[in-house]
């Protein structure tokens, strides 16, 4: 076999394995979310539209080529093209995780948030897998304006969240992108957990000394 055909065999069925795990542990459901990752060929595997991240099925993923045309595959996500911005502006990732977690979307909801940076440095894990979160404003789901939105965060910021709406987390890997977004939800959770209690997040010191 290649090393493409199995790079390209080895990332259809970690998609499909982060996808089910993602979706059993309740991180996303019904048909919400969508997940990419990109060959070192620069063709990029995304999930196709209206399915299930805990169904799918390595052969019908989309590809995209390195140019971000539609190859192969189901139709693809709807989110297609933010996907795509989100690599246009980070040329080191290798995988972006888009998702519907709740606590996640409840608190992109939330009024008078800070939309330069979201959440509070409340966790090591969180400063380190995240580091800030950006909200972007609302346009429905697929619109251009919203990837366009993204895209405009995106240089800055490898973890963004959509107003009413949920993250967008790019990685380095797979790996990389669906450990912050988790960690990114757990965060989340922590936030309104802690809600109206006083709270002790990292200290400008401590966040800087974990690099
Ligand atoms: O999360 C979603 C839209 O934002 C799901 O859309 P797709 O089913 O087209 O991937
Ligand atoms: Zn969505």
């Amino acid at each position: 076999m290649s090393a493409l055909l199995s790079e390209t065999t080895k990332l259809r069925d970690q998609i499909v394995s982060v996808g089910k795990s993602l979706f059993d542990r309740g991180l996303t459901f019904g048909s919400t979310g969508n997940i990419s990752a990109r060959l070192s060929n620069g063709e990029i595997l995304m999930t196709p539209t209206n399915a299930s991240l805990g169904s799918l099925e390595p052969g019908r993923l989309s590809r995209f080529s390195a140019e971000g045309v539609h190859i192969d595959g189901d139709k693809p996500t709807k989110e297609a093209f933010l996907h795509q911005c989100m690599y246009c502006k980070r040329t080191q990732s290798g995988a972006v995780v888009h998702l519907h977690s709740t606590h996640s979307v409840a608190v992109s909801i939330l009024a008078n948030i800070d939309p330069e940076d979201v959440l509070p440095p409340l966790t090591a894990y969180y400063v380190m897998r995240v580091g800030s979160l950006p909200l972007v404003p609302y346009y429905p789901p697929g619109d251009k304006a919203l990837a366009e939105a993204v895209a405009a965060r995106a240089e800055k910021s490898h973890a963004v969240l959509l107003a009413n709406h949920g993250p967008v987390v790019a990685g380095k890997t797979l790996l990389d992108a669906q450990y912050a977004t988790e960690e990114l939800e757990e965060t989340a959770k922590l936030y309104l957990l802690l809600h109206g209690h006083r709270t002790r997040p990292l200290t400008p010191e401590q966040r800087r000394a974990l690099g």
